[in-house]
């Protein structure tokens, strides 16, 4: 990746190591709350996770996070309450991480935000992507500089603004597996490369637990189906299953990526009219599941190798049943959770953030064209001061 010029905040640094202190913060579309990961991140290289702390989002903020995925009635009053909303409960986990660490001085915050709208769009000037922070107020709350909406840059040169963490998990995992896998609400997978000079590839597969996990809550209020035990008393209905593959974004080729605004309940519900007959909900979670795990071994046998390593990272990586459905499906791929490669599943995405905050600190590209389409290297970011 190249360095393109930018207007940077300015830095003191350990300039005989080079090493700095960062913190990643994020929440993503499984809406289950925030992740904070407190890491030291040398530029050239080199990763040390320090701490990690997770906190869930307060029913009514999550629900408001929720109501603002579709569109509604007086939303720019909402989105702004929901945005500060956000802030104060990244700032809460900032705060629990200094004060465990009050030794450490982070040098900036790369914090993601509640995505409600991902509509990257052709490059025509029309797609944008959204994510709720008030990034000013975060700033102000934890006295720490932070990088926020690290998506728009992308998208405004042409690109898909996600999946963003490839370039992170080439510069952590490559070596160790041919390709990394996150089943957050949605999945995204990483083809990682160790030629020399080569770039990763990579691109979201389709609903990770997002669907699973809203199925669940409706019919027995759970926020999810704990080690996909529900699923498994069910019955794949294979005429469901192919009603929702046959969803035209899983023949897209990359660049691609999703979110809820394509695969949410009223997607789902769509595809139950289809049937001829109500289907019992416990068949339902169990061809979700399996929805969730041929969408992602279909993306990868067409788009990736024919085999290797795959390392499983984000909540999907703590349901059994799913990593067994994938083994079944993916006989030439050997899968374990990113824990065997040192970076336990649920702290990859944030550890992914404080690594982006680095990058545009340093002044370095954090996106990759050939994965997300953009029209070049971009430094991603807007810059908040302490
Ligand atoms: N023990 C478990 N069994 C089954 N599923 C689990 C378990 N623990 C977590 N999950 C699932 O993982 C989800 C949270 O995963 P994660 O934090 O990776 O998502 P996210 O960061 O919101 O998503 P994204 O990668 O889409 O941004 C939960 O909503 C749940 O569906
Ligand atoms: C728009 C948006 O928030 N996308 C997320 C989402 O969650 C998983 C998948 O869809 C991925 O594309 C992305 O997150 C990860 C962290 C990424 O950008 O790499």
């Amino acid at each position: 990746m190249s360095a393109p010029p930018v207007t940077s905040p300015t830095r003191s640094r350990d300039a005989s190591s080079g090493t700095e202190h960062y913190l990643g913060l994020m929440s993503g579309t499984s809406l289950d709350g925030v992740d904070a990961v407190l890491a030291a991140l040398h530029p050239q290289g080199g990763m040390q996770v320090i701490d990690h702390a997770f906190a869930p989002f307060e029913p009514a903020l999550r629900n408001e996070l929720l109501a603002l995925n579709t569109p509604g009635d007086n939303e720019l009053h909402r989105a702004a309450l929901a945005a500060n909303g956000v802030a104060r409960a990244y700032a809460e986990l900032a705060r629990t991480l200094q004060q465990r660490h009050p030794q450490l001085s982070i040098r900036a915050i790369g914090a993601h935000g509640q995505t409600v709208r991902h509509r990257p769009g052709e490059f025509d000037g029309s797609g944008y992507t959204w994510q709720l922070l008030n990034a000013a107020l975060l700033a102000e709350l934890s006295g720490i500089g932070v990088v926020s909406d690290l998506r728009s840059r992308d998208v405004a040169a042409g690109g898909q603004g996600a999946p963003l963490v490839p370039a992170f998990h080439q510069a952590v995992f490559a070596g160790r597996c041919e390709a990394v896998l996150n089943v957050g609400g949605i999945s995204n997978v990483s083809l990682l490369s160790v030629e020399p000079g080569a770039t990763p590839r990579g691109f979201d597969c389709g609903p990770g637990n997002c669907l699973l996990d809203h199925w669940i809550h409706r019919h027995h209020g759970l926020p999810y189906d704990a080690d996909g035990a529900w699923a498994g008393q069910g019955q794949v209905l294979p005429a469901l299953l192919a009603s929702m593959l046959g969803d035209p974004f899983f023949r897209l080729p990359p660049p691609r990526s999703t979110g809820r605004d394509l695969f949410n309940p009223v997607w789902l519900q769509a595809h139950l009219n289809t049937l001829g007959s109500p289907a019992r909900p416990v068949d339902v979670q169990a061809t979700l599941l399996e929805l969730t795990a041929l969408s992602i071994a279909e993306a990868l046998l067409r788009h990736g190798g024919p085999g290797g390593r795959l390392a499983v990272c984000g909540g999907g990586a703590l349901n059994g049943r799913l990593m067994r459905a994938l083994g079944q499906a993916l006989p030439a791929w050997s899968i374990q959770a990113s824990d065997a490669l040192g970076l336990p599943a649920m702290q990859v995405e944030a550890a992914a953030f404080a690594w982006l905050a680095m990058r545009h600190v340093e002044r370095l590209a954090g996106n990759l064209p050939a994965v997300t389409g953009a029209s070049g290297p971009r430094i991603l970011g807007a810059w908040h001061p302490a």
